[in-house]
Protein backbone atom coordinates (compact mmCIF):
# COMPACT_ATOMS: atom_id res chain seq x y z
CA UNK A 1 0.00 0.00 0.00
CA UNK A 2 1.30 3.13 -0.86
CA UNK A 3 1.87 5.25 2.34
CA UNK A 4 1.16 8.47 0.37
CA UNK A 5 -2.52 7.05 -0.14
CA UNK A 6 -2.92 6.06 2.79
CA UNK A 7 -2.99 8.94 4.59
CA UNK A 8 -4.43 11.12 1.86
CA UNK A 9 -7.63 8.51 2.50
CA UNK A 10 -7.77 8.59 6.07
CA UNK A 11 -7.68 12.46 6.01
CA UNK A 12 -10.71 12.97 4.23
CA UNK A 13 -12.46 10.36 5.48
CA UNK A 14 -12.46 12.92 8.16
CA UNK A 15 -12.69 16.08 5.84
CA UNK A 16 -15.42 14.80 4.77
CA UNK A 17 -16.98 13.45 7.61
CA UNK A 18 -17.56 10.10 7.62
CA UNK A 19 -15.66 9.39 10.63
CA UNK A 20 -18.27 9.33 13.17
CA UNK A 21 -17.32 9.68 16.79
CA UNK A 22 -19.78 9.56 19.88
CA UNK A 23 -19.24 8.68 23.31
CA UNK A 24 -22.45 9.52 24.87
CA UNK A 25 -24.89 7.51 22.22
CA UNK A 26 -23.06 4.78 20.56
CA UNK A 27 -23.61 3.44 16.92
CA UNK A 28 -24.78 -0.04 16.47
CA UNK A 29 -23.18 -2.38 13.87
CA UNK A 30 -24.61 -4.58 11.46
CA UNK A 31 -22.79 -7.34 14.00
CA UNK A 32 -24.88 -5.63 16.52
CA UNK A 33 -21.88 -4.78 18.46
CA UNK A 34 -21.83 -0.66 19.84
CA UNK A 35 -19.93 1.27 19.13
CA UNK A 36 -18.58 4.97 19.56
CA UNK A 37 -17.34 5.44 15.98
CA UNK A 38 -19.04 5.14 12.83
CA UNK A 39 -17.17 5.20 9.47
CA UNK A 40 -19.10 6.08 6.55
CA UNK A 41 -17.98 5.34 3.51
CA UNK A 42 -20.87 5.06 1.51
CA UNK A 43 -20.70 9.56 1.52
CA UNK A 44 -17.17 8.65 -0.65
CA UNK A 45 -18.78 8.63 -3.29
CA UNK A 46 -20.32 11.74 -3.03
CA UNK A 47 -16.94 13.05 -3.51
CA UNK A 48 -15.11 13.08 -7.26
CA UNK A 49 -11.49 13.52 -5.70
CA UNK A 50 -12.14 10.81 -2.90
CA UNK A 51 -13.61 7.89 -4.90
CA UNK A 52 -10.88 8.22 -7.18
CA UNK A 53 -7.75 8.25 -4.56
CA UNK A 54 -9.55 5.03 -3.19
CA UNK A 55 -9.95 3.63 -6.61
CA UNK A 56 -6.29 3.92 -7.85
CA UNK A 57 -5.14 2.59 -3.92
CA UNK A 58 -7.50 -0.49 -4.90
CA UNK A 59 -5.71 -0.58 -8.33
CA UNK A 60 -2.48 -0.47 -6.44
CA UNK A 61 -3.51 -3.76 -4.53
CA UNK A 62 -4.99 -5.30 -7.97
CA UNK A 63 -2.39 -4.71 -10.59
CA UNK A 64 0.37 -7.43 -9.86
CA UNK A 65 -2.09 -9.76 -9.37
CA UNK A 66 -4.06 -12.20 -11.56
CA UNK A 67 -7.62 -11.15 -11.71
CA UNK A 68 -10.75 -11.64 -13.62
CA UNK A 69 -13.51 -9.83 -12.53
CA UNK A 70 -14.25 -7.53 -10.05
CA UNK A 71 -17.66 -8.51 -7.18
CA UNK A 72 -18.65 -5.64 -5.05
CA UNK A 73 -20.33 -6.22 -1.78
CA UNK A 74 -23.76 -4.64 -1.59
CA UNK A 75 -24.29 -2.40 -0.89
CA UNK A 76 -21.30 0.07 -0.21
CA UNK A 77 -18.96 -2.16 -1.81
CA UNK A 78 -20.72 -1.64 -5.09
CA UNK A 79 -19.90 1.70 -5.93
CA UNK A 80 -15.88 1.12 -5.58
CA UNK A 81 -15.94 -2.20 -7.41
CA UNK A 82 -17.76 -0.32 -10.43
CA UNK A 83 -14.88 2.35 -10.41
CA UNK A 84 -12.25 -0.05 -9.63
CA UNK A 85 -13.20 -2.48 -13.31
CA UNK A 86 -13.77 0.50 -15.12
CA UNK A 87 -10.33 1.66 -14.67
CA UNK A 88 -8.98 -2.06 -15.22
CA UNK A 89 -11.54 -2.66 -17.67
CA UNK A 90 -12.44 -5.66 -16.18
CA UNK A 91 -16.09 -7.21 -15.80
CA UNK A 92 -17.81 -6.77 -12.62
CA UNK A 93 -20.18 -8.25 -10.50
CA UNK A 94 -21.69 -7.34 -7.45
CA UNK A 95 -22.75 -10.27 -4.47
CA UNK A 96 -26.38 -9.54 -2.21
CA UNK A 97 -26.30 -10.36 1.27
CA UNK A 98 -28.72 -12.80 0.62
CA UNK A 99 -30.10 -14.48 -2.23
CA UNK A 100 -33.31 -12.08 -4.20
CA UNK A 101 -36.65 -13.91 -3.18
CA UNK A 102 -38.28 -13.17 -6.25
CA UNK A 103 -36.83 -12.88 -10.07
CA UNK A 104 -34.00 -15.32 -10.89
CA UNK A 105 -32.96 -15.66 -7.52
CA UNK A 106 -29.73 -14.55 -7.56
CA UNK A 107 -27.31 -14.10 -4.84
CA UNK A 108 -24.23 -13.01 -7.74
CA UNK A 109 -25.60 -10.62 -10.25
CA UNK A 110 -23.85 -9.89 -13.50
CA UNK A 111 -21.62 -12.85 -15.54
CA UNK A 112 -18.97 -14.58 -13.50
CA UNK A 113 -18.11 -18.39 -14.87
CA UNK A 114 -16.68 -21.06 -12.54
CA UNK A 115 -12.96 -21.05 -12.03
CA UNK A 116 -12.42 -17.11 -12.49
CA UNK A 117 -10.16 -15.15 -10.35
CA UNK A 118 -12.18 -12.61 -8.25
CA UNK A 119 -10.90 -9.85 -6.04
CA UNK A 120 -13.96 -9.08 -3.78
CA UNK A 121 -14.11 -5.06 -2.85
CA UNK A 122 -16.00 -4.42 0.26
CA UNK A 123 -16.13 -0.88 2.38
CA UNK A 124 -15.78 -1.71 5.11
CA UNK A 125 -14.60 -5.13 7.94
CA UNK A 126 -15.62 -4.93 11.13
CA UNK A 127 -15.99 -8.56 12.30
CA UNK A 128 -15.49 -9.63 8.50
CA UNK A 129 -18.84 -11.41 8.32
CA UNK A 130 -20.47 -9.75 5.19
CA UNK A 131 -17.05 -9.73 3.11
CA UNK A 132 -16.89 -13.10 4.13
CA UNK A 133 -20.47 -14.36 3.16
CA UNK A 134 -19.46 -12.53 0.01
CA UNK A 135 -16.43 -14.38 -0.81
CA UNK A 136 -17.90 -17.97 0.17
CA UNK A 137 -21.07 -17.16 -2.43
CA UNK A 138 -18.35 -16.80 -5.00
CA UNK A 139 -16.30 -19.92 -3.72
CA UNK A 140 -19.45 -21.83 -3.77
CA UNK A 141 -20.11 -20.57 -7.39
CA UNK A 142 -16.57 -22.46 -8.03
CA UNK A 143 -14.60 -18.98 -8.70
CA UNK A 144 -11.10 -18.55 -6.52
CA UNK A 145 -11.40 -15.73 -4.40
CA UNK A 146 -7.92 -14.49 -5.13
CA UNK A 147 -8.05 -11.51 -2.03
CA UNK A 148 -10.60 -9.20 -0.57
CA UNK A 149 -9.86 -5.87 -0.23
CA UNK A 150 -11.83 -3.00 1.43
CA UNK A 151 -11.58 0.66 2.39
CA UNK A 152 -11.32 0.66 6.10
CA UNK A 153 -10.84 -1.73 8.78
CA UNK A 154 -11.11 -1.41 12.85
CA UNK A 155 -8.33 -4.04 12.59
CA UNK A 156 -10.30 -6.58 15.07
CA UNK A 157 -8.84 -9.89 16.06
CA UNK A 158 -12.34 -11.23 15.18
CA UNK A 159 -11.93 -10.13 11.42
CA UNK A 160 -8.42 -12.14 11.28
CA UNK A 161 -9.83 -14.78 12.98
CA UNK A 162 -13.05 -15.34 10.75
CA UNK A 163 -10.98 -14.52 7.43
CA UNK A 164 -8.15 -16.89 8.34
CA UNK A 165 -11.07 -19.35 8.96
CA UNK A 166 -12.91 -19.10 6.09
CA UNK A 167 -9.48 -19.13 4.11
CA UNK A 168 -9.83 -15.78 2.59
CA UNK A 169 -6.68 -13.01 2.01
CA UNK A 170 -7.88 -9.52 3.29
CA UNK A 171 -6.22 -5.84 3.38
CA UNK A 172 -7.46 -2.64 3.99
CA UNK A 173 -6.51 0.55 2.44
CA UNK A 174 -6.89 2.12 5.21
CA UNK A 175 -7.12 1.14 9.59
CA UNK A 176 -8.50 2.62 12.91
CA UNK A 177 -4.94 3.17 13.91
CA UNK A 178 -4.75 5.67 11.07
CA UNK A 179 -7.63 7.72 11.72
CA UNK A 180 -7.26 7.85 15.68
CA UNK A 181 -4.41 9.43 15.49
CA UNK A 182 -5.34 12.22 13.07
CA UNK A 183 -8.97 12.63 14.58
CA UNK A 184 -7.46 14.32 17.72
CA UNK A 185 -4.65 15.93 15.50
CA UNK A 186 -6.81 17.94 13.60
CA UNK A 187 -9.35 18.84 16.53
CA UNK A 188 -12.27 16.60 15.80
CA UNK A 189 -12.32 15.04 18.92
CA UNK A 190 -10.36 15.76 22.83
CA UNK A 191 -7.63 14.35 23.92
CA UNK A 192 -9.96 12.10 26.77
CA UNK A 193 -12.59 11.32 23.68
CA UNK A 194 -9.24 9.66 21.94
CA UNK A 195 -8.55 7.77 25.11
CA UNK A 196 -12.03 6.67 25.68
CA UNK A 197 -12.39 5.41 21.76
CA UNK A 198 -8.95 3.25 21.41
CA UNK A 199 -9.53 1.80 24.86
CA UNK A 200 -12.64 0.55 23.44
CA UNK A 201 -11.38 -0.56 20.42
CA UNK A 202 -8.63 -2.40 22.37
CA UNK A 203 -10.80 -4.06 24.70
CA UNK A 204 -12.90 -5.50 21.22
CA UNK A 205 -9.31 -6.53 20.14
CA UNK A 206 -8.55 -8.19 23.07
CA UNK A 207 -11.66 -9.63 23.91
O1 LIG B 1 -17.48 -6.73 8.92
P1 LIG B 1 -18.92 -6.73 9.33
O2 LIG B 1 -19.13 -7.00 10.78
O3 LIG B 1 -19.74 -7.62 8.45
O4 LIG B 1 -19.46 -5.25 9.15
C1 LIG B 1 -19.19 -4.49 8.02
C2 LIG B 1 -20.38 -4.40 7.10
O5 LIG B 1 -21.39 -3.59 7.72
C3 LIG B 1 -21.77 -2.53 6.84
O6 LIG B 1 -22.81 -2.91 6.01
P2 LIG B 1 -24.35 -2.72 6.33
O7 LIG B 1 -24.88 -4.02 6.83
O8 LIG B 1 -24.55 -1.56 7.22
O9 LIG B 1 -24.99 -2.55 4.92
P3 LIG B 1 -24.77 -1.65 3.63
O10 LIG B 1 -23.42 -1.96 3.05
O11 LIG B 1 -25.86 -2.19 2.79
O12 LIG B 1 -24.95 -0.22 3.98
C4 LIG B 1 -20.55 -2.33 5.97
O13 LIG B 1 -20.90 -1.70 4.76
C5 LIG B 1 -20.03 -3.73 5.79
O14 LIG B 1 -20.65 -4.38 4.72
O1 LIG C 1 -19.94 -2.80 11.42
C1 LIG C 1 -20.70 -2.03 10.82
O2 LIG C 1 -21.88 -2.30 10.57
C2 LIG C 1 -20.21 -0.71 10.37
C3 LIG C 1 -19.24 -0.02 11.04
C4 LIG C 1 -18.86 1.23 10.56
O3 LIG C 1 -18.00 1.93 11.09
N1 LIG C 1 -19.43 1.70 9.43
C5 LIG C 1 -20.37 1.01 8.78
O4 LIG C 1 -20.87 1.47 7.75
N2 LIG C 1 -20.75 -0.19 9.25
Amino acid sequence: MVIILRQTIAQRLIDINALKVNVQEPFTWSSGIQSPVYCDNRLTMSYPDVRQTIAKAFVNEIKGLDVDVIAGCATAGIPHAAFVSDQLNLPMVYVRSKAKGHGLKNMIEGKVDQSERVVVIEDLISTGTSAIKAAEALREQGCHVVKVLSIFSYGLNEAEDNFKEAGFEYESLVTFDDVASLLTTNGNITEKEREQVLNWRDDLVLS
